[in-house]
């Protein structure tokens, strides 16, 4: 296994599916939405205002994340935190989690049972919790995550909705999660706070609620870069945005960590992907949320994403298969 040992003889293989499923639901609590949680074919689970929000994402070792840069803990957590980030995306709060896991037999069931830990911890963060699962022999560990959750009354807040005028903000870290990338990827553990933001991020979920009762016509989390994420609000909404650097703060943090890598910080605030901000489009009078900054505003059609006018002639975000 990378990065762990199996401890003695206690694999998931020893524990068995059955044996592993028990480990890892006992005493969990479930969250009040739960009408019948893990230990049936499918869990029960109140959907207050009679429409369900729900997505997928999922984490595979190597791709997503390392066992020698992250603990199990950190990889449950941030698991169920980039699903979180999807439903806060819409305007809802989760009201559950359901958590697939695959993993290769000689897997020391201690993993298993922190990863889980990670993402029950993670779920109970934003006041919901795990209600049900899968686990399955895999070559590497592979998590498939979906998460529901509940608008309140409110409609979603899409993709598609932002209009020339509008401005942009954010709310969230940005560049954090790509500079511990770095980072980590030239075998530095040091400075912990991009490091850890690489581990897991810190998703502002209750900003995503309040973007959409303040009006915000369109929202998304910032997974694969802000520009390559923007750029999924301009084409659905078929409007152009701008990016302001000027209005865009470079944290000192990053400027040293790409002083000593050599690297652009503003690069990775711009394309970052994995801390999961929300970026939202807001009607040009609206009093910003707290924790909201404007970075930008919703132009016309035909420009796409721009930074400062210019087109950006770096790769916006991440894309898999690239
Ligand atoms: N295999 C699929 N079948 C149907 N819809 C899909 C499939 N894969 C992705 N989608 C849909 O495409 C849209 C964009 O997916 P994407 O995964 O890029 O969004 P995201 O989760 O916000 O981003 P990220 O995966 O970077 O966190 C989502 O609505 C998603 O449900
Ligand atoms: C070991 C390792 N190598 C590379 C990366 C970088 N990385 C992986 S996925 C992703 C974007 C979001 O993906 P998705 O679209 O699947 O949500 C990024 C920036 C990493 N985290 N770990
Ligand atoms: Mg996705
Ligand atoms: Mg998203
Ligand atoms: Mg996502």
């Amino acid at each position: 296994m990378d990065g762990r040992s199996a401890q003695g003889d206690d694999t998931v293989a020893a524990r068995g599916e059955f044996g592993l499923i028990r480990a890892v639901t006992a005493g969990r609590s479930q969250p009040s939405t739960t009408l019948l949680g893990p230990g049936d074919d499918a869990a029960v689970v109140a959907a207050p205002d009679g429409r369900v929000v729900v997505t997928t994402d999922m984490l595979v070792q190597g791709v997503h994340f390392r066992l020698d840069w992250s603990t199990p803990e950190h990889v449950g957590r941030r698991a169920v935190a980039v699903n979180l980030a999807d439903v806060a995306a819409m305007g809802a709060v989760p009201t559950s989690v359901v958590v697939g896991i695959g993993c290769p037999s000689d897997t020391p069931a201690a993993l298993v049972t922190e990863l889980v830990d990670g993402m029950a911890a993670e779920a109970g963060r934003a006041r919901t919790g795990v209600v049900g699962g899968d686990m399955v022999r895999a070559d590497q560990i592979v998590i498939s995550i979906t998460a529901l959750g509940d608008l309140g009354g409110r409609p979603p807040v899409t993709r598609a909705g932002a209009r020339p005028g509008d401005i942009v903000a954010v709310c969230g870290r940005l560049g954090w999660a790509a500079a511990g990338l770095a980072v980590l990827g030239r075998g530095f553990r040091s400075p912990v706070g991009v490091v850890n933001a690489q581990r897991y991020p810190e998703p502002p979920y209750a900003a995503g609620p309040t973007a959409a009762l303040a009006g915000a016509t369109a929202m998304i989390d910032v997974s694969d870069g802000l520009l390559a994420d923007l750029g999924h609000i301009a084409e659905s909404s078929d409007v152009g945005i701008d990016v302001q650097t000027d209005r865009l703060p470079v944290p000192q943090k990053l400027t040293d960590v790409g002083s000593a890598l050599g690297a652009d910080p503003l690069h990775w605030v711009l394309t970052g992907g994995e801390d999961h901000a929300l970026a939202a489009t807001f009607p040009s009078f609206t009093d910003l949320p707290e924790g909201w900054i404007r970075i930008g505003s919703v132009l016309l059609p035909d420009t796409g994403v721009t930074v400062d006018g210019q087109a950006y002639e770096r790769e916006t975000g991440w894309e898999h298969w690239r």
